[in-house]
C-alpha cells in the first residue's frame, strides 16, 4: 500500500504526468544523477509529458511562466531545501543556505548595497575589475602567439576578482594572474572529475558521506581507496584561504581598527555590523558567521564568471560564428576614447553596448553556468499549474530547460545573439524566459559583479584581439562541472573537459 498504492494512485501528486519509476522511487532519479544526465533526462521528460512533471514520490520539476511566478516569485514563501546545506562553510549557514525568508533577509541587508549596481559601476569595485581585466591581458600578452587556454586563466581572473572584491588586497586577495602558484594551486580541485561523485554521495548519502570523511588513523587508510573523491575535496583550499583571511582582517580591525574606516570590502561591512551590533542583545554576527559567509561568495563567484566567459569566447571563435565576433568587435572598436581610462574600458560606458549585451545574454542561456534545478519546498500546501501540490514536496525548474522552449527560442540549440533584437514583443518573452541568475528574493547577488567582469573583460580583449580555435580543438566542445553532471555544447562531437584553446591575434 505505501510503497505501490498511495504514491501511484492516491496521493495528490500522482495526476501529476511522468514515468511511474519516477514517482515509485527517488532512487530511479538518483541513478540520472550518478550518470551525470539529471538535468538532460528531466527536459526530455518534459518534451514528453509537459510542462509539470512528477521527478520523484516527493518531487516535481515545472517548466511554465506560471510556475516561475508562482516558486520563485517575489515573496511567494518558498524556501530552499536541505540540498543547499552542504554549502554551509566552518558548520555555519550562509546567504547560499538559509532555508526561512527570516534568517534569509536579516543576513542579505548586510550585504545587498555593496553588490548594487551603482556601486559596481563607479568606485573601488569598478576599478578593481578594470585593474584584474588589465593584468589579464598582460597574460594573453606574455603568451605570444602560441594558443592559450582559457578555463584556467580565465579562472584566474574570476578568484582574483572575487577574493579581492570580497577581503581587498592585503587579507586574502589572490594574484594567480600575476603567477603566484599557491594561488593558482588552490583551483586544483575544482578540475577534479571525481567531485561530481561527492556531490552525489553529498546529497544522496549525507550521513555516510560524513561518516567516511570524518574518519582518522587506520579507519581513514582502509576506507582511502573507496572514498568518492580523494582529499583534499573540492574546495578544501578555498575554504582554508577563506578562513586564514578572514583571521588576517580579523586581526588587524583588532589591532588597527582605524584601517577598517578605509576598507569597502564584503568582509568590512559584516565586520562593521558584528561590531556595532555586538553586545547590544540583538543576535550579532559570530566570528565563524562572517567567515562562512565570505566563503560561500568566494565559491559562488569562481566558476560560474568563468565558466560563462570560456563559452562566450570559445563560441566567438568559432569559424561560423566569426560574423558574430565581427559585429561585436565593430562595436567595441567603435567607442571612442573617451569610453576608456588608463586604457580600459569604464564600466559605467560600455554597460549599455547593445550588442556586448546580447552576447553576453545569449551565452548565459545556451550555457547558464548554473544550468540545473533550483530545489524549493513550501511549509503549505499550494497549487501549481492547475495540481495540488501538497506542503513540503520539493519543486524545481532548471535555466537548462526554460532556456531550450523552442516555442519561445527559436532553434534553442544554436548560439544567435541576434535573437535578441526580433520583435519587441518576441524579445519580452524571451527576457521573462530567460533565468540564468534566478529570480526573486533568492536571486543571485552578484548579477552585477559578474556582469562588470564580463563586460570589460569582453570589451578589452575584443578591442586589441580577434580570436579563434586553437588546431586541434576545431572538433571539442569544452566542458565544465555544475553538481554531478558535466555541461557542454551538445551540437560539437567531441568534449573537452576543463580546458579550451583559443588563439588571439592582435589587431
Ligand atoms: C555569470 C555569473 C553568475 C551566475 C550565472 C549566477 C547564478 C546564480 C544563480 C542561478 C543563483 C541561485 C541558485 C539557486 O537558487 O540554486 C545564484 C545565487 C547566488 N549567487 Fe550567483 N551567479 C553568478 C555569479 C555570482 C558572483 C560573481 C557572486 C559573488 C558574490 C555570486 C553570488 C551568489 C550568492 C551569494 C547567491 C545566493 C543568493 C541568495 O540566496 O540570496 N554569484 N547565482
Amino acid at each position: 500500500y505505501h510503497s505501490i498504492i498511495e504514491p501511484l494512485y492516491l496521493n495528490p501528486k500522482s495526476k501529476i504526468p511522468g514515468p511511474k519509476l519516477f514517482a515509485l522511487t527517488k532512487w530511479r532519479l538518483a541513478l540520472e544523477d550518478y550518470k551525470g544526465s539529471r538535468t538532460r533526462t528531466i527536459h526530455a521528460l518534459h518534451q514528453k509529458y509537459g510542462p509539470i512533471v512528477r521527478i520523484g514520490p516527493d518531487e516535481i520539476h515545472c517548466n511554465s511562466l506560471n510556475a516561475l511566478r508562482t516558486i520563485y516569485g517575489a515573496g511567494s514563501g518558498f524556501e530552499r531545501t536541505w540540498f543547499y546545506r552542504m554549502f554551509d562553510a566552518y558548520g555555519k549557514q550562509n546567504l547560499f543556505t538559509f532555508s526561512t525568508v527570516k534568517e534569509h533577509s536579516e543576513r542579505k541587508k548586510l550585504v545587498a548595497n555593496a553588490y548594487s549596481k551603482s556601486l559596481m559601476l563607479k568606485g573601488p569595485a569598478a576599478r578593481m575589475v578594470q585593474d584584474k581585466v588589465s593584468q589579464y591581458l598582460a597574460l594573453i600578452e606574455a603568451q605570444g602567439d602560441a594558443p592559450h587556454e582559457i578555463f584556467s586563466s580565465l579562472h584566474y581572473f574570476s578568484i582574483d576578482a572575487i577574493t579581492h572584491f570580497l577581503y581587498g588586497p592585503s587579507y586574502g586577495g589572490t594574484s594567480a594572474l600575476e603567477g603566484n602558484v599557491q594561488d593558482r594551486a588552490l583551483l586544483n580541485d575544482i578540475i577534479d572529475p571525481t567531485r561530481r561523485y561527492l556531490s552525489w554521495f553529498a546529497v544522496h548519502l549525507p550521513k555516510l558521506t560524513k561518516w567516511m570523511y570524518t574518519r582518522v588513523g587506520l579507519m581513514e587508510r582502509i576506507l582511502e581507496p573507496v572514498i568518492p573523491m580523494k582529499k583534499p575535496t573540492t574546495y578544501t583550499g578555498i575554504r582554508k584561504h577563506a578562513l586564514d583571511a578572514f583571521h588576517r582582517f580579523q586581526n588587524a580591525a583588532q589591532t588597527e581598527p582605524e584601517t577598517l574606516s578605509t576598507e569597502s570590502t564584503i568582509i568590512s561591512r559584516l565586520w562593521k555590523s558584528h561590531e556595532s551590533i555586538k553586545g547590544s542583545g540583538s543576535s550579532a554576527l559570530g566570528d565563524l558567521d562572517i567567515a562562512s559567509e565570505c566563503a560561500d561568495h568566494l565559491l559562488a563567484g569562481i566558476d560560474t564568471t568563468a565558466d560563462s566567459l570560456m563559452f562566450l569566447i570559445w563560441a566567438l571563435s568559432r569559424p561560423q560564428n566569426s560574423h558574430i565576433q565581427q559585429k561585436l568587435v565593430d562595436e567595441v572598436r567603435a567607442l571612442s576614447e573617451d569610453a576608456f581610462e588608463g586604457g580600459m574600458p569604464r564600466l559605467d560606458v560600455i554597460d549599455k553596448l547593445p550588442y556586448l549585451d546580447a552576447v553576453i545574454r545569449e551565452t548565459l542561456r545556451l550555457y547558464a553556468p548554473l544550468p540545473a534545478s533550483e530545489p524549493r519546498s513550501l511549509p503549505t500546501d499550494c497549487t501549481i499549474d492547475g495540481y495540488s501540490i501538497p506542503a513540503r514536496t520539493v519543486v524545481n525548474m532548471s535555466p537548462y530547460s526554460l532556456h531550450r522552449n523552442a516555442d519561445v527560442f527559436e532553434e534553442p540549440l544554436d548560439f544567435n545573439p541576434d535573437r535578441w533584437f526580433d520583435e519587441a514583443e518576441k524579445v519580452a518573452l524571451m527576457n521573462r524566459w530567460f533565468w540564468a541568475f534566478s529570480s526573486g528574493g533568492r536571486m543571485c547577488i552578484g548579477l552585477h559583479l559578474a556582469m562588470a567582469e564580463m563586460t570589460v573583460l569582453v570589451v578589452a580583449v575584443y578591442r586589441e584581439y580577434t580570436t579563434s580555435i586553437a588546431p586541434g580543438f576545431e572538433d571539442k566542445s569544452p566542458a565544465i562541472t555544475s553538481r554531478f553532471e558535466l555541461f557542454y555544447d551538445e551540437s560539437v562531437p567531441k568534449i573537452a573537459e576543463h580546458t579550451c584553446l583559443i588563439e588571439f591575434t592582435k589587431a
